[in-house]
């Protein structure tokens, strides 16, 4: 069942077109990812579906709405669904772990505060982090325990569809593995589509269901071994990071 249906975008920034009638769905419960070259338009796309950046040219279409055509309680109520973790999604270093878990829970939602409390510490355990780090300041922590507490307060609003920017940029090889072997057990115990963006190679052949690259247009839609079979140049290069990504 396709949860996210984007038909016919096209997207230009003045004489830069960045995506020429770019079509895909991404079904419900997959890890689709969103590739392409830097400067490709992945993070556009994204902020598209997450009603952040405009729609030019074309739909999209969340749950069967088309989100160009919500009230704004609908949209509202959509982007209830939605978590997007940035690129660079810093954590608030005035807070402590438990604190920027528990931020989003504290503004958008009413639950009493040992509540709240209770769900950052399931999500805490969820990434895999021990209770011990809860009361330690960003400062104190690696840069991988960083992203699982980013991916935790992405979490603990229970989304239904996850937007991950780059999950693993900056990290060492051990701890690109970690995050990738965490993404396969959220996918396994959560009833939740993710969208990835991401260069990373490890992450494209051992985490994602399905992806597509874009270049301008779309190039490429479907799982690894069909893109590993591709006889395109531009795809092969790019699965062997030869090309600049
Ligand atoms: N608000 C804007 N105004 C003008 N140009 C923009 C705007 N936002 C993005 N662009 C341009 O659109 C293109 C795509 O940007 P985007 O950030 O989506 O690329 P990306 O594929 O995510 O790249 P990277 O992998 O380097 O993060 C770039 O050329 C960028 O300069």
């Amino acid at each position: 069942m396709s949860i996210i249906k984007v038909e016919n975008l096209s997207t230009a920034f003045g004489d830069n077109l960045v995506h020429n009638n770019i079509s895909f769905e991404v079904n419900k419960g997959e890890i689709f990812g969103v590739l392409g070259g830097s400067g490709s338009g992945k993070s556009v796309l994204v902020k598209q579906i997450v009603m952040l950046n405009e729609i030019q040219k074309g739909t999209i279409k969340i749950f069967d709405k088309d989100i160009s055509k919500l009230s704004i309680d609908e949209t509202k109520e959509i982007k209830l669904n939605f978590s997007y973790l940035f690129q660079f999604g810093a954590l608030y270093s005035f807070l402590n772990v438990i604190e920027n878990i528990s931020v989003m829970l504290k503004e958008y939602t009413n639950l009493p505060s040992d509540l709240i409390e209770k769900i950052a510490y399931t999500n805490l355990d969820i990434v895999g982090l021990p209770k011990r780090v809860a009361k330690l300041y960003p400062s104190e922590l690696s840069g991988g325990m960083k992203k699982r507490v980013a991916l935790a307060r992405s979490l603990a609003m229970q989304p239904k569809i996850l937007f991950l920017d780059e999950p693993t940029s900056g990290l060492d090889p051990a701890s690109t593995q970690q995050i990738n072997e965490l993404l396969l057990y959220l996918k396994n115990s959560l009833d939740m589509t993710t969208v990835i963006i991401t260069h990373d190679l490890e992450t494209i052949k051992t985490v994602l269901d399905r992806f597509m690259i874009i270049k301008k247009d779309k190039i490429f839609d479907g799982d690894i071994s069909k893109a590993m079979n591709s006889d395109d140049e531009f795809i092969k290069d790019f699965l062997t990071n030869k090309k600049a990504m």
